[in-house]
């Protein structure tokens, strides 16, 4: 069996520049013994944001109608685990949580050897999900009841709309029965207060009352106890915070992400894939600086499908 500890410190160091953030390392302080350093936000109102997702040559992170594709090598799958366990919370959007059904565990890691005291940490999983759609049959449930995985949180504006009330509450009520803790979010999408023009014309592309608003969002996570969130998709949450992200250029107080961590495949999905660039503006996104935000994916047709070689871009 292979320890991964002689691994993960080279492969995270270059990744995620941890020495820069050393005076920020915090440890975890929500309802879980395990206690990891994670990289922290210079502003105590929100969690470290790191967005990472894979995407093929021509920006899609799907095939047709949503199609789950793997996109990622091997070793490119090993650094997204890892990163998993520098997080104390990985989000989703309801499409990919009902999509993909996904687990957001570390199991692509290597195996730990039997005596190994060493245990990797298994953030919280977040769902966004504004009208509680998550299935209480879900894989992240059937995880957490097995005790394979920790409570899902879901996050949801509660409905504005009282007819609305009784199948939200039904709802609400099947998921914790499941398991599932239910985190309410006030406050939608684009009502955030407008800055400047960029968040003029990104709050009327993205002013939708079905969307939790990012800013009150990651405050609610901070205040539960999250310092960090990885956030992996799918295609309108990357949008969103994104958008979110060019709206907060030139004023570092309100930043919503501070590394982006793209992996790349070295092919085409085609014009029918899912993509996340549609609406968004053309203008740069603002990242923490000390963050490296910018990787440089090297591949060849040896490493095609076999898994891609990652390495920092000098300063
Ligand atoms: N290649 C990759 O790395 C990844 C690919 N995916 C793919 O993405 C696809 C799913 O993407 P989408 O359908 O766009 O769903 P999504 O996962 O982005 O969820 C969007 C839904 O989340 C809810 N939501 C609440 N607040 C929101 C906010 N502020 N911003 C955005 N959404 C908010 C809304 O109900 C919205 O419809 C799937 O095909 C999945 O396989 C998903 C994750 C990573
Ligand atoms: N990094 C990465 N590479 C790919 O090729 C992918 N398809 C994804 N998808 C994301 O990972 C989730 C699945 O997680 P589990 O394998 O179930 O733990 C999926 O829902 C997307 O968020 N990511």
């Amino acid at each position: 069996m292979v320890d991964a500890r002689p691994i993960a410190p080279e492969i995270l160091t270059n990744l995620f520049s941890l020495q820069k953030h050393k005076s920020s390392l915090s440890i975890f302080a929500g309802d879980d013994s395990v206690n990891i350093p994670t990289p922290a936000s210079p502003e105590s109102s929100r969690p470290y944001v790191t967005l990472t997702f894979a995407q093929s040559l021509d920006g899609k992170i799907a095939g047709k109608d949503g199609l789950q594709l793997a996109l990622s090598g091997k070793e490119s799958l090993v650094m997204t685990h890892w990163m998993r366990t520098m997080h104390d919370a990985i989000m989703v959007g309801i499409g990919t949580a009902l999509n993909d059904d996904p687990q957001l565990n570390t199991r692509h890691l290597p195996q730990l050897s039997a005596g190994s005291a060493y245990r990797y940490h298994l953030p919280r999983p977040v769902i966004l999900d504004s009208s509680l759609r998550f299935s209480p049959s879900s894989k992240l449930l059937k995880n957490f009841k097995e005790d394979k995985g920790r409570r899902p949180w879901v996050v949801c504006s509660p409905p504005q709309n009282e007819s609305d009330l009784v199948v939200w509450n039904e709802r609400r009520q099947a998921l914790e029965s499941a398991g599932a803790k239910i985190v309410e979010v006030h406050g939608s999408q684009g009502s955030r207060f407008v800055t400047s023009v960029v968040t003029i014309i990104t709050s009327k592309i993205f002013d939708s009352p079905g969307h939790v608003s990012i800013p009150a969002l990651l405050s609610s996570l901070r205040e539960l106890g999250i310092r960090s969130l990885m956030v992996e998709g799918g295609a309108r949450v990357i949008r969103s915070f994104l958008a979110e992200a060019q709206s907060s250029i030139g004023n570092d107080k309100s930043r919503s992400v501070d590394a982006v961590i793209v992996t790349t495949a070295p092919l085409f999905v085609g014009a029918d894939g899912v993509g996340y660039e549609s609406g968004l503006s053309s203008s740069e996104v603002s990242l923490d600086a000390s963050s490296p935000h910018v990787f440089n994916l090297i591949f060849g047709p040896e490493t095609c499908r076999k898994g891609l070689k990652v390495t920092a871009l000098p300063d």
